[in-house]
C-alpha cells in the first residue's frame, strides 16, 4: 500500500520548506535544488555550494531596479560569485538598502537553456509569500533524502488557478454598523489563508445582491492606518449593507495586494524612502497587484450570488466578476477615508492603476 502525495499536497509541503529555508527540487527539463533567498542560512548556503555553480532567479521587476538585462523575458538568472556570501545574496533579495549600499556589477546573466524551473521556483516563492528571489543549483534528477520534489509540469497549472474552497464553519454575528449577520469560514485545499464571507441581513438570491470584496489590510483595518483607506472602505461598507438590510462582504486574506505583510512593511519602507506604492513593489520584485480576484467571484457564486451591485473603485474587480460569470449590474462609489497621508497614495491608483476617481 502507498500514500502517495497530491500535487496539491506536495506543493503545500514545498511552501513550508521555503519558508523554512529547507530547499526543494524542481523537475522538468533536468533539475535545480531552489531555496528562498529570503529564508536562507549561511550553513545551507555553503552545503549548496557542493552541489555545483550557484545562480539566483530574480523577476524582472527586481532585475529593472538592478539595471540588470533580463533575458529570459519576465526573470533573470544570474551567476552567484564563489566569494559571495549571505550579503551579497540578501542585498539582491531585498531592496531595503539600495539607496544607502546601491548593488554594483558587473553582474553575469546567465543565457543557456531554458529557465522554466526558475520560472516555477519564483512563482511558488511569490505564493508562499515570499521576496521572489531564489538561489538554484543544478542537480541530476534523482531522489534526495528529506527533500521534496515536485514536476514543474504538474505544479504550474496548479499555481496558476485558484484553490478550490470549502466551507468550514458558519454562524451568526451581531456588528455595530451592520447589524445581524452571519460569518462563513471557507478553506482552500492548499493550506493557503482563511477566506471569510460574512452576509449581511438574509440577502436575496435571485436579486443582485450589495457586494463588497474586501482585501485585507491590517494596518488599515486593524490599527487604523491613514496611509490608506481600507479602514474606512471596509466600515462604510458594511454601515451601507446594514443601511439598505442586506449585503455580502468577502473579507479576502490577501493582505498587501496578495504580497503578505511582511513584504507590504518592506513597500512601506521603501514609500518612506520616497518611492510611491507601485513603484515600491516593483522595487521588491513583485507586480503592482499581485491579487487573484477569481477566488472572490468563486465565493459568491458558491455562496449562491449571481449577480451583485459592486462597491469599488477598481475596474479590475468587476472586469475579473463578469469573466468569471458573476454579473455586475452596478457599481457603487466607495470614496471615504480620504486624508492628508493618503492623499498621494490614492492618486497614485488613479494614474497608475486605473482606479476611478
Ligand atoms: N503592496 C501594497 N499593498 C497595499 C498598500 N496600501 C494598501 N495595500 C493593500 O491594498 C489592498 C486594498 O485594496 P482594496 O481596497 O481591496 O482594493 P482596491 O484595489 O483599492 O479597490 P477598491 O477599494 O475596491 O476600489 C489591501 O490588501 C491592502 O493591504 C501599499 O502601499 N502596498
Ligand atoms: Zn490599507
Amino acid at each position: 500500500m502507498t500514500l502517495g502525495l497530491s500535487i496539491i499536497e506536495q506543493l503545500t509541503r514545498a511552501r513550508g520548506d521555503l519558508r523554512m529555508g529547507v530547499p526543494v527540487m524542481l523537475a522538468g527539463d533536468g533539475a535545480l535544488l531552489v531555496v528562498a533567498v529570503e529564508a536562507l542560512s549561511a550553513q545551507r548556503l555553503a552545503d549548496l555550494r557542493g552541489f555545483g555553480p550557484l545562480e539566483v532567479a530574480l523577476t524582472a521587476r527586481r532585475a529593472q531596479t538592478l539595471k540588470v538585462a533580463a533575458y529570459d523575458g519576465d526573470l533573470v538568472r544570474l551567476a552567484v560569485p564563489e566569494d559571495a556570501g549571505m550579503d551579497w545574496l540578501r542585498a539582491l533579495a531585498d531592496p531595503a538598502d539600495d539607496l544607502r549600499y546601491p548593488m554594483k556589477g558587473p553582474f553575469v546573466s546567465l543565457r543557456d537553456g531554458a529557465a522554466d524551473l526558475h520560472r516555477a521556483a519564483l512563482l511558488l516563492a511569490k505564493s508562499a509569500p515570499l521576496l521572489p528571489a531564489i538561489l538554484a543549483v543544478r542537480v541530476p534528477d534523482v531522489a534526495l533524502a528529506g527533500i521534496t520534489r515536485l514536476s514543474v509540469s504538474a505544479i504550474l497549472p496548479e499555481l496558476g488557478r485558484a484553490s478550490p474552497l470549502h466551507a468550514v464553519s458558519a454562524a451568526r454575528l451581531p456588528m455595530a454598523v451592520a447589524g445581524m449577520g452571519r460569518v462563513h469560514v471557507l478553506r482552500p485545499e492548499d493550506g493557503g489563508p482563511e477566506h471569510y464571507a460574512i452576509e449581511v441581513g438574509r440577502p436575496d438570491r435571485s436579486a443582485p445582491v450589495l457586494a463588497r470584496l474586501h482585501s485585507a489590510c491590517f494596518t488599515g483595518d486593524v490599527l487604523g492606518s491613514l496611509k490608506c483607506d481600507c479602514g474606512p472602505q471596509l466600515q462604510a461598507a458594511l454601515a451601507k449593507m446594514g443601511a439598505e438590510g442586506a449585503g455580502i462582504l468577502l473579507y479576502l486574506n490577501q493582505e498587501g495586494r496578495g504580497i503578505g505583510l511582511a513584504n507590504k512593511m518592506r513597500a512601506y519602507s521603501l514609500q518612506d524612502q520616497g518611492f510611491d506604492t507601485v513603484e515600491a513593489n516593483h522595487r521588491l520584485g513583485f507586480e503592482d497587484d499581485e491579487r487573484d480576484f477569481r477566488l472572490g467571484a468563486d465565493i459568491l457564486r458558491g455562496l449562491g450570488f449571481g449577480a451583485v451591485r459592486l462597491l469599488t473603485n477598481n475596474p479590475a474587480k468587476i472586469a475579473m466578476m463578469q469573466a468569471m460569470g458573476v454579473e455586475v449590474v452596478e457599481r457603487v462609489p466607495l470614496r471615504v477615508g480620504q486624508t492628508a497621508q493618503n492623499a498621494a497614495y490614492l492618486a497614485t491608483k488613479v494614474a497608475k492603476s486605473g482606479h476611478l476617481e
